[in-house]
């Protein structure tokens, strides 16, 4: 009778020993899992900006302009992105006040965001780690500076990866502007808007070239409905609070400091390794093109929109007269097609690609696009002068030297 009982014991405590385990394990991959999250992430270091004395004087002094009289104070979201380091870099060497805000996400590499930060910090730029989604934050910013404008470029970019995380595109796009568009009606003054709309929201539209009159009520991807979605929440704030708002609608922006998620990018990396890249095309082997947009161009078209845009009209959250709201395209009007960037990277990195040509996966892409400027160059004075062979040669000329820098992790 003892046996029997001896086991039976050992068998309930290993049980009890198990479950206990068990429990320890569940609750140390829940901690573990808050803890790198990028919103708890962001939000500790929100806490910790906002406990430290030397945070807001850094916020005060970045917004401040270099002349006392004239010169814009801007907030720029998305700082640490690639549109949004050269915009901040640009202000900043005209003059202007800038506080940059980003949530330095892992959508891709975060050392490219915070060696981003690094150059900012040098051109004397401060930004703030933190989310457009946290009004605390956002209210705390609007009290420290009094913003003239906002440049909003804080978004969940990239086509395709709508189909992988479509939640962060309505988290970021839609909500995170939502909650920026808020901050911005109830600051006093209110701040001019100019922001990142997309050339995606042409969708299936087969007009060419694009223009802002055609139509914009076909997006094939989830990406291209949330910038769409994005102007018409920009539409309700202009009509209700009085806000002055100006969406730029981006064509295939590239150039140095750019995104790797993107194909130039990417090819570029791939051909180098050796390893193949896959090019894909249209029905009866059409060649997939683009109005590739390099990046001082638009960077010339962004300070073009903030500063014809004009006052935003509300105060306190309350409207006292009409307000400018504007759309422009930003391309080249000048669309290529995919394969012959990849002919141009072979040639700059002499390396020959392997390619993989494929037929075009229901993925959200587009098979054109092509931009007609003439509303963005009456406007903004906007003028693109950079040919894809000109803006790449810089691009490869920057990754080469980037990635191959002593110290710097290889990509190459
Ligand atoms: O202009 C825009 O509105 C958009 O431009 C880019 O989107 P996309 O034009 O798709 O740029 P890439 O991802 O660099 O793709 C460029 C071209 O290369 C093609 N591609 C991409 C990847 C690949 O492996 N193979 C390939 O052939 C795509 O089909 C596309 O035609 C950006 O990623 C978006 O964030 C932006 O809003």
């Amino acid at each position: 009778m003892d046996k029997p009982l001896c086991i039976n014991r050992f068998r309930y405590h290993f049980s009890i020993t198990k479950l206990v385990f068990w429990t320890c394990i569940f609750l140390g991959l829940i901690l573990l899992f808050f803890l790198h999250s990028p919103h708890s992430s962001s939000y500790s270091s929100q806490r910790r900006f906002l406990a430290d004395p030397d945070w807001e004087s850094r916020v005060i002094k970045s917004g401040k302009p270099r002349s006392r009289s004239g010169g814009l104070k801007v907030l720029v979201t998305g700082a640490a992105g690639f549109v949004g380091t050269h915009v901040s870099a640009a202000l900043r060497r005209r003059g202007d006040g800038v506080v940059g805000l980003d949530n330095f996400n892992a959508y891709y590499d975060p050392s490219l965001k915070q060696a981003r930060r690094s150059v900012l910090e040098r051109a004397d730029v401060f930004i703030v780690d933190g989310d457009i989604n946290n009004p605390t934050l956002l209210k705390k910013l609007f009290d420290l500076v009094q913003f003239t404008h906002v440049m909003h470029l804080a978004a969940q970019a990239g086509v395709r990866y709508a189909m992988k995380n479509p939640a962060s595109y309505v988290h970021s796009n839609i909500a995170g502007f939502v909650s920026l568009l808020e901050a911005c009606k109830s600051a006093n003054p209110q701040p001019a808007i100019v922001w990142a709309s997309s050339s995606s929201v042409y969708g299936l539209n087969t007009k060419v070239p694009f223009s802002e009159k055609d139509r914009t009520d076909q997006p094939t991807s989830l990406y291209a409905a949330t910038k769409k979605a994005g102007e018409e929440i920009a539409h309700t704030y202009n009509h209700i609070y009085g806000l002055s708002i100006t969406g730029l609608r981006f064509f295939t922006v590239y150039g140095p400091w750019g995104r790797p998620d993107m194909a130039y990018f990417s090819f570029t990396k791939d051909i180098l390794k050796g390893k193949p890249i896959t090019i894909f095309e249209g029905p009866n082997h059409f060649s997939v093109a683009r109005d590739f947009t390099y990046i001082d161009d638009i960077v010339k078209g962004c300070l073009g929109a903030l500063d014809t845009a004009k006052k935003s009209t509300g105060s306190g959250g309350v409207k006292k007269g009409p307000a400018q709201l504007r759309v422009f395209n930003l391309g080249n009007t000048s669309p290529v097609p995919v394969s012959k960037l990849v002919s141009i990277l072979e040639k700059l990195l002499k390396v020959k690609a392997k390619k993989v040509v494929l037929p075009m996966p229901a993925n959200g892409d587009v098979l054109f696009t092509h931009a007609n400027i003439s509303l963005a160059q009456r406007e903004l004075g906007y003028k693109p002068t950079t040919d894809l062979q000109t803006g790449l040669k810089k691009f490869v000329r920057w990754y080469l030297d980037y990635y191959t820098r002593p110290g710097k992790k290889s990509n190459v």
